[in-house]
C-alpha cells in the first residue's frame, strides 16, 4: 500500500483541476500533450500555454465542429488551430454557443488533419466528466513529464487514464435512514457513493419490497428545475411525484434518484441549452450545438444500484425504451414496462413532441 495516487485518484484529481482553471498533462515518454479547459481559460493561462514550444490548438467535438461549420478529420472530434492573434474570450466562444447566432465565429476555421487525436479524444472525455463544456486547448509536448513536474499538474498516462474514464466506478453504499413521505410513512432513503469520490446517487425505498419478485422501480435523473423548482419546461416534477405516489399506493417501490442532471451533463449547461431554447433550437439541437449528445446518461448507474439493493427483476416505471434496453443490456430482467404519462402542458407540449419523435419515447 502507497500514499501516491492510483491513476484513478489522478483522474478524479484532473478534474477538479480542469475545473479551476489549472492545466492537466497526458501522456508518458516523448508523446504527450497539455490540456486547459476552454470554459475556465484565462488570458494569463492562455499566454503560458502559447509560450511553451509547439502548436495550440483546440480539441471540440464533431457535434460542436458541425455547428461552426469546422472539418473534422478526427472522426468523433476536431482539432481547430489557434490563431495566433486570438484572446482568451475567442477561445471560449468556440467552446460556448450562447453567442453564435448574435456574434458568429469569424471563419474559416482551419482544423488540423496531420497527427494523432487520441489524446486530445481524452481530454475532452475528461472535460465531459467534469461537466466543463467539450472544448480543450492544448499543446502538445515531447516531454510530459518533466513538464508536468514543472507546472506542478496532474499527469495522466493515456492507456489508464483512458480506461478509467470508460469504467463505471462501483457505487457504495454510505448511509440509510428511515424518511416518513407525504408518499409513504415507510419510506427509507439510501446514499451511495462511488469509489472515486464521483457524483453521489440516492435510492428511495417505499415498504419493503420482496426480492425474490420483480420491484415496481423508476429510475429518475435529476431535474433541479422540474423537481424542486415545479417548472414547466419539462415532466420530471410531476413524473417524480407520480412514481412515489404510486409505490405508496402499491405498499412497496424503489426509486433511484439518479444526479445525471440535464442528461448527464449538468445542470450549468442544461441552462445553456435552455438558454439556447429560448433562441429556437429543440432539446436535442441545443445539446449538440453545446458539444454534447442528446443523451449522456450513464445506465450503468442504474443497474448497480438495483443489484446493490438486492434486485434482479423490475417492473420499470418510464416512456423510455432506451432504459428498458440498457437495463435488460446490464442484466436486470425487466418484466413489464409501466408507463408514466403525466405532468404534460402547454409549455411542455413541445418538448414531449420532440421527446416522441426524435429520442423514441412511447408517449
Ligand atoms: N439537456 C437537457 N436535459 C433536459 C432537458 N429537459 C429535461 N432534461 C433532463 O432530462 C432528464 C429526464 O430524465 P428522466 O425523466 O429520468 O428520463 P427520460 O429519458 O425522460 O425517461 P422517462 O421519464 O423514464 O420516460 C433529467 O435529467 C432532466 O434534467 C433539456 O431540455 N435539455
Ligand atoms: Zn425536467
Amino acid at each position: 500500500m502507497s500514499l501516491l495516487p492510483t491513476q484513478s485518484e489522478l483522474v478524479a484529481r484532473a478534474r477538479s483541476d480542469l475545473r479551476v482553471g489549472l492545466p492537466v498533462v497526458i501522456g508518458a515518454g516523448a508523446q504527450g500533450i497539455v490540456a486547459l479547459a476552454a470554459e475556465t481559460l484565462t488570458q494569463g493561462r492562455l499566454d503560458a500555454l502559447r509560450a511553451l514550444p509547439g502548436r495550440a490548438q483546440v480539441a471540440i467535438t464533431l457535434r460542436r465542429a458541425e455547428t461552426l461549420k469546422a472539418r473534422a478529420y478526427d472522426g468523433d472530434l476536431a482539432r481547430v488551430v489557434l490563431p495566433g492573434d486570438v484572446d482568451a474570450p475567442w477561445v471560449r466562444a468556440l467552446a460556448d454557443p450562447a453567442l453564435d447566432l448574435a456574434a458568429p465565429m469569424k471563419g474559416p476555421l482551419v482544423t488540423a488533419r496531420d497527427g494523432e487525436a487520441g489524446l486530445h479524444r481524452l481530454t475532452l472525455l475528461l472535460a465531459k466528466s467534469a461537466q466543463l463544456l467539450p472544448a480543450m486547448v492544448t499543446m502538445e509536448t515531447d516531454h510530459p513529464e518533466a513538464l508536468a513536474v514543472e507546472m506542478m499538474a496532474t499527469r495522466l498516462a493515456p492507456g489508464a487514464a483512458a480506461a478509467d474514464l470508460a469504467l463505471h466506478h462501483p457505487l457504495l453504499p454510505v448511509a440509510a435512514a428511515r424518511l416518513p413521505m407525504e408518499a409513504s410513512d415507510h419510506g427509507r432513503l439510501h446514499i451511495f457513493r462511488p469509489d472515486n469520490g464521483g457524483i453521489e446517487h440516492y435510492a428511495i425505498e417505499i415498504g419493503r419490497p420482496d426480492r425474490d419478485a420483480p420491484v415496481l422501480a423508476r429510475l429518475h435523473s435529476a431535474c433541479f428545475t422540474g423537481d424542486v423548482l415545479g417548472s414547466l419546461k419539462c415532466d420530471c416534477g410531476p413524473q417524480l411525484r407520480t412514481a412515489l405516489a404510486e409505490m405508496g399506493r402499491a405498499g412497496a417501490g424503489v426509486l433511484f434518484y439518479l444526479n445525471q442532471e440535464g442528461r448527464g451533463i449538468g445542470l450549468a449547461n442544461k441552462m445553456r441549452a435552455y438558454s439556447l431554447q429560448d433562441q429556437g433550437f429543440d432539446t436535442v439541437e441545443a445539446n449538440h450545438r453545446l458539444g454534447f449528445e442528446d443523451d449522456e446518461r450513464d445506465f450503468r448507474i442504474g443497474a448497480d444500484l438495483l443489484r446493490r439493493m438486492g434486485f434482479g427483476a423490475v417492473r420499470l416505471m418510464t416512456n423510455n425504451p432506451r432504459k428498458v434496453e440498457m437495463m435488460q443490456a446490464e442484466g436486470i430482467a425487466v418484466t413489464e414496462r409501466v408507463p408514466l404519462i403525466t405532468g404534460t402542458n402547454r409549455h411542455n407540449a413541445h418538448y414531449l413532441d420532440v421527446k416522441r419523435a426524435k429520442s423514441g419515447h412511447l408517449l
